[in-house]
């Protein structure tokens, strides 16, 4: 059992361990790393409002997540490469996902393939993170294959139309080490991204297989083709918002994709309130970006997020020991937020509302 007992402690210790290109690739983000660091420290803007005397001895983190019940409103957001963190990737980041009853968001990118993860945790929740191809039989594959191997959702990433500027990996020139493969596609060639002579080979990658033409339609095209949920990943604006629900999505995720796509966005803890306020009372809202403690993910869900997603720090605890570092920062996440839950005065997820919340701008207009 580690003695690490937060998820910056294991961040630290994954800065001390992996390969300078890997740590690189996965803790930047886009630009002068504005938004990376306002996604953090934007949770600190908003303040709790805790109330006392509430018989909070008994807590029940459980909650539904698109019809399927889970132990905590905490998952695991799609990273791609997870080889690079613990030879076990994906499937074990996927098994700890099962321990702890909650869902694993598999990357299209990733080192394990669609079939190895869904037999390596058959009973985890599974969805689906989509990029889409310019060929479309590619997108239509990998979408199949999903529904076939009991994915429950189809996770369409939409702030990624072009690569972010990233300028570590740019310097670094990533590149997916060797003895690694883009695991969904065996039979593709994985253009540049082993081996960038220059630039990072991930954007290389990009640049040559996904569709920058990306519009509304292929959302619509894309729900023609699936009877599994969409979930639209990296909306930013209420305008959005409402032009995904009417495009047929089952939920939005309010993500600035860990920061990595455009700097200068607002956190995405700070945009939050807005999304929840257009679409929230039509599908349901999820939240991910620089979620580190339980009461971060007490602030999101107050604020109208029903399920929080964790990116690097999924990958902190997979360096650290594989699924069991993930088990434990999940773990963490879980008994950090039942602690929170309690001293704030509330025993249910379902209990949880805004009015727990508060820009600190409101006590100084008091
Ligand atoms: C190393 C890394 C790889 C990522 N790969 C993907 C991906 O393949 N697909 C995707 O939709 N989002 C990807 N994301 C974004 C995450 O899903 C998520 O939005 C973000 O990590 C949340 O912020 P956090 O890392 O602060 O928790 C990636 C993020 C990181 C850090
Ligand atoms: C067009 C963006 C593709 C990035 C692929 C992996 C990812 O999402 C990330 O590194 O972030």
């Amino acid at each position: 059992m580690s003695d690490l007992v937060s998820i910056l402690e294991f961040e630290e210790h994954a800065y001390k361990s992996l390969p300078r290109n890997v740590l690189d690739y996965y803790r930047s983000g886009a630009g002068k790393q504005e938004s990376l660091k306002a996604n953090r420290a934007s949770f600190n803007k908003f303040k709790l409002r805790p109330r006392c005397l509430r018989n909070v001895e008994k807590r029940d983190l459980s909650t539904i997540v698109l019809g399927h019940k889970v132990s905590m409103p905490v998952g695991i957001a799609p990273t791609a490469m997870q080889k690079m963190a613990h030879p076990q990737g994906e499937c074990a980041n996927a098994r700890a996902a099962q321990t702890l009853g909650t869902i694993f968001t598999l990357s299209t990118l990733s080192t394990s393939s669609i079939e190895e993860v869904a037999r390596a945790a058959p009973h985890a929740i599974k969805w689906y993170q989509l990029y889409i191809y310019k060929d479309r039989n590619v997108t239509r594959d990998l979408v199949m294959r999903a529904e076939t191997a009991g994915y429950k959702a189809l996770v369409l990433t939409v702030d990624a139309p072009i690569f972010g500027m990233r300028l570590a990996d740019l310097k670094n020139k990533f590149s997916l080490p060797s003895h690694l493969t883009l695991a969904n596609f065996q039979g593709l060639k994985a253009t540049g991204i082993q081996n960038s002579k220059q630039g990072s080979g991930l954007n290389n990658y990009v640049t040559g297989l996904f569709d920058a033409t990306l519009n509304w339609e292929d959302v619509k095209w894309l729900k023609s083709i699936t009877s599994l949920p969409i979930v639209l990943k990296g909306i930013l604006t209420a305008e959005d918002a409402i032009l995904g629900v009417e495009a047929g999505a089952s939920a939005i995720q309010v993500s600035n994709h860990g920061a990595r796509q455009i700097d200068g966005t607002a956190s995405s803890i700070e945009v939050l309130p807005e999304i929840v306020k257009a679409v929230g009372d039509k599908v349901e809202v999820y939240f991910d970006g620089g979620v580190t403690d339980g009461t971060d993910v007490l602030k999101a869900v107050s604020l109208g997020a029903k399920m929080v997603f964790v990116g690097r720090a999924a990958l902190w605890g997979l360096a650290y020991n594989g699924q069991e570092g993930v088990e434990k920062i999940l773990n963490i996440l879980k008994s950090d937020l039942s602690t929170a839950m309690a001293l704030s005065g509330f025993s249910k997820i379902s209990e949880l509302e805004p009015n727990l919340v508060v820009h600190e701008s409101y006590y100084s207009k008091l």
